[in-house]
């Protein structure tokens, strides 16, 4: 099995080469490229079916690439010796619909995978897990159960979840698509204060302001292609590409 070193300070913690997936006769990503660098937030948009999530849940394996190169910390990750859990423990990922146990309480949501997975002991997990909980500002739902809390206080204790398993690097799927509008700035505010902790992030977002702010990098996708990449203020003020354009001229 390949194991995970510590990578040097200069491997990029994501390298995406030239990407290809197909579902079947759909091409959904027609050679995908990118790097995020350690530390950074990259912020991805484009249309609905353009092949977003694809690209997420390649990252992490959820989904395997036709063709093409990824690597994760100098890691290449479709190598087939690789261990796919060791891959995943290092990549948190947070979806748009929460993905909680409805049967177990928050703190046991966050201690399962942690005691199967990394076989940390029961109290240990539960110590992490409190402080994850803490990070998010939910210490005082660790008993409660997913259906009591609110959407958002369900997506903050999904990314405490994935904070418990000491990930390199977040991957986030439209982690407020499916909150109602009042509750999205709480779980952007969470996501803004792991970006100043230099967590590195991918995130696939509607959310512009967010994009604008907190991101260092900005993606734009359409029919399976990166078309315009850059700086998110220059992109969203002053986008290059006529498509890039017409999206944006629809959402902004
Ligand atoms: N498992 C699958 N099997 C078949 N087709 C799929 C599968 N997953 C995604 N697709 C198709 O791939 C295309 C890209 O989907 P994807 O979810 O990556 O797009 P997206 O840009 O994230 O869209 P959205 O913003 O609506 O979530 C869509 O046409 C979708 O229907």
């Amino acid at each position: 099995m390949t194991e995970f070193p510590t990578p040097p300070t200069d491997v990029p913690a994501i390298e995406v080469v030239d990407l290809y997936k197909r579902f079947g006769e759909l091409e959904v990503l027609k050679g995908v490229s990118l790097t995020v660098k350690a530390g950074q937030v990259v912020c991805v948009i484009g249309p609905s079916g353009s092949g977003k999530s694809t690209l997420l849940r390649c990252v992490n394996r959820l989904e395997e690439p036709t063709a093409g190169q990824l690597r994760v910390e100098g890691i290449d990750i479709l190598d087939p010796e690789i261990d796919v859990d060791k891959v995943r423990t290092r990549i948190g990922m947070v979806f748009q619909q929460f993905n909680l146990f409805p049967h177990l309480s928050v703190l046991r949501n966050l201690t399962l995978a942690q005691r199967r997975v990394l076989g940390r002991g029961k109290e240990e997990a539960a110590e992490v897990a409190r402080q994850n909980l803490e990070r998010v500002g939910l210490l005082d739902k660790a008993d409660a159960y997913p259906a009591h809390l609110s959407g958002g206080q369900q997506q903050r204790a999904a990314i405490a979840r994935s904070l418990s398993m000491n990930p390199d690097m977040m991957l986030f799927d439209e982690p407020t698509s499916a909150l109602d509008p009042e509750l999205v700035g709480d779980v952007l505010d969470v996501m803004r204060n792991l970006a100043g902790s230099g967590m590195t992030m991918m995130v696939v977002t509607h959310e512009m302001g967010f994009a604008r702010e907190v991101g260092d990098d900005l993606v734009f996708m359409d029919d399976g292609m990166i078309v315009e990449e850059g700086n998110p203020r220059d992109v969203l003020a002053n986008p290059r590409h006529t498509r890039t354009q017409s999206f944006l001229s629809k959402v902004l």
